[in-house]
């Protein structure tokens, strides 16, 4: 199981002193969508050329226009590429084809899916990276991610598996026999007093659980 270190809503100096201080615990480092939204494809290319030995992702979010932010991520030095799984098949497939000649992925994110259908739908178009995903804002209403959301994505051969809403170093417990093989952790370790500490913690439940 990964740590990915997602970093929302801060400048771009925090996020470069983020990823400094929790290195040697974080497996990827996620750009969040708001970061992206402020400083572009720069700040990718920036976090790229300042630490090329960290998996980067770019959480694009994308629904429409795939071909071409796909390729604006994968370029600036992405690995990574997020995807919205309302989003029309043909966007799904143009960036799967973008993924493939970058060699590089494009992580589907279930945010607001509850129907398997839908997921089922995106395994036949060639998707293989789910994410699953409770939003800042449900996450407000007590909604936060836990071990049943897995059921959508039950008995899906060959995928990596995401999730991400809320988890801190006390609810990774939780997921305890779950088939995680991603843990997207932001506000858990960018709100913590020492987050370096906090990423330590986060891997050390992961290790428990695994
Ligand atoms: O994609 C996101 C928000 O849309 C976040 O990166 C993800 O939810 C993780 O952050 P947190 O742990 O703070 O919920």
């Amino acid at each position: 199981m990964k740590l990915q270190l997602a970093l929302d809503r801060m400048t771009r100096d925090e996020c470069l002193s983020l990823i400094q201080e929790t290195y040697e615990f974080v497996d990827i480092v996620e750009m969040g969508t708001g970061v992206i939204k402020e400083y572009g494809m720069a700040i990718i290319r920036e976090v790229h050329s300042q630490f090329p030995g960290k998996t980067l992702l770019a959480d694009m979010k994308t629904c429409d226009a795939g071909k071409h932010e796909a390729k604006q991520a994968f370029e600036a030095g992405a690995e990574i590429v997020t995807a919205m799984a309302f989003s029309a098949d043909r966007t799904i497939e143009e960036m799967l084809e973008v993924a493939q000649e970058y060699q590089g992925i494009i992580l589907i994110d279930l945010l607001g899916i509850h129907d398997v259908v839908r997921v089922k739908e995106l395994y036949a178009l060639g998707v293989r990276h789910f994410c699953l995903h409770k939003g800042k804002d449900m996450q407000s209403t007590n909604h936060l991610a836990k071990a049943e959301d897995f059921e959508l994505v039950q008995g899906l051969a060959e995928c990596t598996i995401y999730i991400a809403g809320g988890i801190t170093q006390e609810t990774v417990h939780h997921f305890k026999d779950t088939p995680i093989d991603i843990l997207i952790v932001g506000s858990g370790i960018t709100g913590a007093k020492i987050p370096a500490q906090a990423a330590q913690h986060l891997k050390q439940e992961m290790q428990n659980i695994n």
